[in-house]
């Protein structure tokens, strides 16, 4: 379970750019859940993303991972057990560096190692395993550098190096957006498997209306900071776009007048 008590963030405090985003924010996450996360430009997505992950600080309140409560620990700490992709398909992996040597520095985790460490054989065999749950053929591509891959190939790597140290919460943050149409459906497939068979707790930020509706047992819309819609169970699955889109509207025409 994943809690976040009374969370509040402003930036640039005490400046005239003062922007007071989360204010008394909560959110119960249980293990399992896979959500869905909606809304206009600067709602604070990717904001709430970076306080779970630990990259920026909150000004108030906790984050309770597993019933630990990580609230002061930097994003480093919190690498074992909360990983993290990103939109730019190169962030989630070294370009200079083959599959197999990312693949190893992803197995090593937070862990302190030279290069000479890594390199250990007896990897292989895992390694070619969980990239042919990709279904790509990377497998057969381990001393291919990264420079040389597609950036569907990469996010699809980024997504197995994310799962590799069985994380607790895997943050999606418009994983997708950067992709051709037909590759963002792939590597939405392949997320949905890997998360489904791993059962891993995880937070997918995106702008597809489709995927949102697809994807995941829970659909949180976030607007200005405050989760404005908050559906799971047969009503998340029941949802139709129409609706969504309708829901969206109701916010955003809302906004307009405070
Ligand atoms: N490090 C920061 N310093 C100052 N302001 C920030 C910082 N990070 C985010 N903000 C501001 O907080 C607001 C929310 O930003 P955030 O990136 O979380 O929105 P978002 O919902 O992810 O938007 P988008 O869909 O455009 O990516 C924005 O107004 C943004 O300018």
């Amino acid at each position: 379970m994943l809690k976040l008590n009374n969370i509040s963030k402003t930036f640039n405090k005490g400046s005239i750019n003062e922007q007071k985003l989360f204010n008394n924010f909560s959110l119960n996450i249980k293990d399992g859940d896979f959500i869905s996360i909606i809304g206009s430009n600067g709602a604070g997505k990717s904001t709430l993303l970076n306080l779970i992950s630990g990259s920026i600080e909150v000004d108030e309140g906790s984050i309770v991972l597993n019933g630990m409560d990580i609230t002061n620990e930097g994003e480093h700490e919190r690498c074992r057990r909360i990983s993290r992709i990103f939109q730019d398909p190169s962030m989630g992996t070294n370009p200079s560096m083959t599959i197999y040597e990312n693949l190893s520095m992803a197995k090593n985790k937070g862990e302190r190692f030279g290069l000479s460490f890594l390199i250990d054989k007896d990897d292989e065999e895992y390694f070619k395993e969980s990239l042919k749950v990709l279904g790509l053929n990377l497998e057969d591509k381990l001393n291919t550098p990264i420079s040389q891959l597609s950036g569907g190939q990469r996010q699809s790597l980024a997504l197995i190096m994310a799962v590799m140290g069985n994380p607790e919460v895997l943050l999606l943050d418009e994983h997708t957006a950067a992709l051709d149409p037909k590759t963002s459906e792939i590597i939405m497939d392949i997320t949905s498997r890997i998360v489904e068979e791993r059962n891993i707790t995880t937070l997918m930020v995106t702008h597809n209306i489709e995927h949102a509706i697809k994807y995941g047992n829970r659909l949180i819309m976030l607007h200005m900071g405050e989760k404005v819609v908050d559906i799971e169970g047969d009503m998340k699955s029941s949802l139709t776009k129409e609706e969504l889109l309708s829901l969206f509207k109701n916010v955003s025409d809302k906004s307009l007048f405070v």
